[in-house]
């Protein structure tokens, strides 16, 4: 690589052992090696042998480092050589546009640096080559690679297999056959804590549905929704009725594509000179006897029928129309064949809460209404409690069948992560303890399959980053901590303002040596900090509700205190490391005054 790393200038040819010689030499051809060993100094021109098209040959090449990096393969010495075409692509590119670049770009052609390679000719930088090279990938990515196939350990990837969710697939393949046979599958209604395998067994589910109704040509799909980004019955009824109508279409285009070729055969026949009327008419209807036409007419009714559908299929623009229009664009795109739908809504809970249970009434009731077509819902939550608000009709209908995911315990977890590891890293690449330490600490938090791949996956990347050879256990304490702060970062951040400015009284407090912190104290500091950066003051009522809702988001542990005849106050610490979230408050521009008024706050203490 380091050769083909000294070749700014030259041709895409330019063997590395031709560039190897003119490193620190000044014979001719290869000059503008010189001026990639010193950066800035006027260079000699790039080779005459740098043509524009060349610069066409290696552009495609500038990808591909890209992605051997991210698979984290082993294949860095083949990036290592193409990293020397691409760092010879910005000279030529430079030449390029100008069609004659090596003839202009002399010393003696009145361009002031024009010969050099870190020069901009048409107001584009160009790379200055491996001059600024300091090798800053090169050291990361000459260590030996942990990971196999870092891609397997993340969220967006759908494991072929889910060990320990046997009996719950079954359960889900047991309900929905009946779409394979033509009848409407009963809704199904699928509970657990987060990261219990619930979509990802739903869509493997769905996936063989799908597959196995084409096996047997039975029209049968499954549509999926997450309804923490659809989450208003408008979107959520767009969304379906614009799949269906592109889908509606695909059919319509083949039907069309069919019966044309069918005119066309039967037009044949009819437009032979040879023949009289009478002949044609019977020779076209000869050539429409096996299909469900009995005339040249008819057909050409029917094209005509669906060309109209087509063109009326109007699709559902994201915002503006009228909920009825969206319902029954929706209705009519669904209905438009005969067909078996499942829709799944995951998150269904979250669509109840932003939008109330309009949107599964309607769609609980549509099948009494439907000619063609048969629909059933499948929804997801890890809300157990979501149905409590839901009409009480829409509640029995959605929950004919109600499946359970259970939290999956330390061994579960250890057997998931292993199968996963396999794949994703290296052999020998986990110390034994690796595993059962991510599964242990995973379990403990609600067995959450999520959480235990997102440790391995982070150990993973601290070791690869520390540069050892292995990933042991102390990579995934780090990785504990890490994916830990992460989430308070997270939450915090995202804090509305006032809770913020209650946070950051009680931060202030706890610095300043305040033990058992009582609401009064905080609601005095904050009141402070709200004036000092032109904030509504709450009441003290509700900043005890805010500080009740840090409380249980984990911010702070607030614990009730009876104080005999004075009444009872909350009292309470930080359960979250002090500068880091103190940094995270700062970070938000309306609070980053605050931090001048901190001495003011300071005065309070010491008097
Ligand atoms: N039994 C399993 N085998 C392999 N991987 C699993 C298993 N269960 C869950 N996972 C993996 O854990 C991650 C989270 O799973 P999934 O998204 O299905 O959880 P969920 O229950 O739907 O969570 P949420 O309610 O937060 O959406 C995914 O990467 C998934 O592939």
């Amino acid at each position: 690589m380091d050769e083909g790393e000294h070749t700014p200038g030259s041709d895409g040819d330019t063997t590395p052992s031709d560039s190897d010689e003119s490193d620190g030499d000044e014979s001719d051809g290869d000059e503008s090696d010189d001026s990639a060993d010193s950066a800035g100094s006027p260079s000699p021109s790039p080779s005459p042998s740098s043509s524009p098209d060349r610069t066409e040959q290696s552009a495609p090449n500038r990808t591909k480092p890209h992605s051997d990096v991210r698979d984290g393969s082993s294949s860095e010495f083949a990036l290592d050589d193409d990293d020397a075409d691409v760092n010879s692509v910005p000279s030529n590119d430079a030449d390029g546009p100008s069609g004659a670049g090596s003839e202009t770009s002399g010393i003696g052609n009145g361009g002031r640096d024009r010969s050099s390679p870190d020069v901009d000719f048409d107001g584009v930088v160009l790379d200055n080559d491996d001059d600024d090279n300091q090798g800053l990938f090169d050291d990361l990515l000459s260590g030996e690679p942990i990971f196999e196939n870092k891609e397997v350990l993340r969220p967006s990837y759908t494991p072929h297999e889910l060990p320990h969710r046997n009996d719950q697939i079954n359960r889900m393949a047991t309900i929905l056959v009946s779409a394979l046979r033509g009848e409407t599958p009963s809704n199904i209604l699928i509970y657990g804590k987060t990261g219990t395998g619930k979509t990802a067994s739903a869509k493997f589910v769905s996936q063989e549905l799908e597959s196995t109704s084409q096996k047997y040509d039975v029209p049968c799909e499954v549509e999926y929704i997450n309804c923490e980004v659809t989450d208003t019955q408008y979107r959520v009824l767009a969304q379906l009725a614009n799949t269906f109508i592109e889908e509606n279409q695909g059919v319509i285009a083949d039907r069309l594509a069919r019966l044309e070729d069918l005119r066309a055969d039967a037009e044949d026949v009819t437009t032979d000179a040879t023949h009289d009327a009478t002949d044609a008419m019977r020779d076209a209807a000869a050539a429409l006897a096996d299909t469900e036409f009995d005339s040249v007419n008819e057909l050409d009714d029917r094209i005509e029928t669906l060309e109209a559908d087509a063109e009326e299929m109007e699709e559902v623009p994201m915002t503006g129309w009228p909920t009825d229009r969206v319902y029954s664009t929706f209705f009519e795109a669904v209905d438009y064949h005969e067909r078996v739908v499942v829709i799944m809504l995951d998150e269904i809970d979250k669509l109840v809460e932003k939008s109330g249970d309009d949107t599964l009434y309607n769609l609980s009731r549509m099948n009494s209404e439907l000619d063609n077509s048969r629909i059933s819902i499948m929804g997801i939550s890890n809300d157990l409690k979501f149905t409590d608000f839901l009409d009480p009709r829409v509640k029995s209908s959605l929950g004919e069948e109600e499946i359970v995911f259970p939290p999956y315990d330390a061994n579960q977890l250890r057997d998931i992560l292993q199968h996963r590891a396999d794949i994703a890293f290296k052999r020998d690449a986990l110390t034994d303890d690796v595993i059962p330490l991510c599964a242990a600490f995973a379990a403990q938090e609600h067995g959450d399959a999520r959480r235990a791949l997102d440790l391995l996956r982070t150990a993973g990347e601290l070791a690869e980053r520390s540069q050892a050879e292995i990933v042991a256990e102390k990579h995934v304490r780090q990785a504990q901590d890490k994916i830990e702060l992460d989430r308070v970062v997270e939450v915090v951040r995202t804090l509305p303002t006032q809770s913020k400015i209650v946070l950051f009284a009680v931060i202030l407090l706890e610095k300043n040596g305040v033990h058992n912190i009582n609401t009064g104290e905080v609601f005095n500091i904050y009141k402070r900090l709200c004036e000092e950066i032109d904030a509504d003051v709450l009441t003290q009522r509700r900043v005890t509700d805010l500080i009740s809702e840090l409380d249980m988001l984990g911010i702070v542990n607030a614990v009730v205190v009876s104080k005999g005849r004075y009444g009872r106050t909350k009292e309470m610490g930080l359960s979250v490391p002090v500068e880091e979230t103190e940094a995270v408050l700062l970070s938000d521009s309306r609070l980053g005054d605050i931090e001048n008024a901190q001495p003011f706050v300071q005065a309070r203490f010491d008097n």
